[in-house]
């Protein structure tokens, strides 16, 4: 089976600052891919790079087969157009640790938004499916309520409903409970927990140790930008074998 993400010594720099200095790694298609690791060791940047949003600078990095930024003609890479681009972007939906949401429209106009404008979807047939989206997160009675009038945990699962939306393949998670006050980790760890049992593909960067261990199917650690451990979530967490993976989980467990 393709792997819904393969990265061959992904390197990323800003500058003369190298941030990714050679990932490897595969992501299996269904899988929960938990990413963990110090701040500043590129976590970020890996996804974004993933989702378009960074171009790499060398090595190559596939999502369902697809090289990510760039067509092969040969030997040669071209960068894929701003249009091509956008193309392949709908395929995937990232949530951030801020939620993201568009603070003039509801909660169920924040999920049809993309839809309609991206995907041409008529309004009456997205603002269905948003309706049974924000159900599926549990907020069915806020569909009229503006980001404003929600709070921290219902404004991430609306950006849930939103990305979900669009009907992705890949679920892309940069910390999404890291900005929500203890009580509302737990509502938005639920619904991700959820979209894991229905077999969604999803990249998890985490400081939640207990969703890593007990929903991951995979778990690297990344440190300067490479990574240092990958294994099953279950064995890296309480028998981490490199001495880098050993120090931070000492900090973080
Ligand atoms: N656009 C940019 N321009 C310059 N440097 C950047 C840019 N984006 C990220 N960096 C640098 O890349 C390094 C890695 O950042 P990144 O956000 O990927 O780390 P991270 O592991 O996600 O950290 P955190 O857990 O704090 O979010 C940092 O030193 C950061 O300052």
């Amino acid at each position: 089976m393709t792997a819904m993400v393969k990265a061959e010594g992904v390197h990323k720099s800003f500058g003369q600052v190298e941030v990714l200095k050679g990932i490897d790694l595969e992501v299996a298609t269904g899988e929960v891919f938990c990413l963990i690791g110090p701040s500043g060791s590129g976590k970020s940047t890996f996804l974004r790079c993933i989702n378009h949003l960074e171009k790499i600078n060398a090595g190559r990095l596939y999502v369902d087969g697809d090289l990510v930024g760039y067509r092969q003609k040969g030997d040669r890479l071209y960068e894929l157009k701003d249009a091509e681009v956008a193309l392949k972007r709908r395929d995937i939906g990232m949530v951030f640790q801020r939620f993201n949401l568009f603070p003039h429209k509801t909660a169920l106009e924040n999920v049809m938004e993309a839809p309609v404008q991206v995907r041409g979807v008529a309004k009456a047939a997205a603002r269905e499916r948003a309706g049974q989206l924000l159900e599926r997160v549990g907020l069915s009675d806020k569909a009229g309520n503006y980001p404003s009038q929600l709070s921290g945990g219902q404004q991430q699962r609306v950006a849930i409903a939103r990305a979900l939306a669009m009907d992705p393949k890949l679920m892309l998670f940069d910390e999404p409970t890291s900005a929500l006050d203890p009580e509302l980790v737990g509502e938005v760890l639920d619904v991700m927990r959820q979209l894991a049992e229905e077999g969604m593909t999803m990249i998890v960067v985490t400081h939640e140790m207990g969703f890593a261990r007990e929903v991951g199917d995979s778990l690297v650690f990344m440190d300067g930008g490479v990574v240092v451990e990958a294994g099953d979530p279950r064995e890296v967490l309480t028998d981490p074998r490199h001495e880098r993976t050993q120090s931070f989980l000492s900090k973080v467990l």
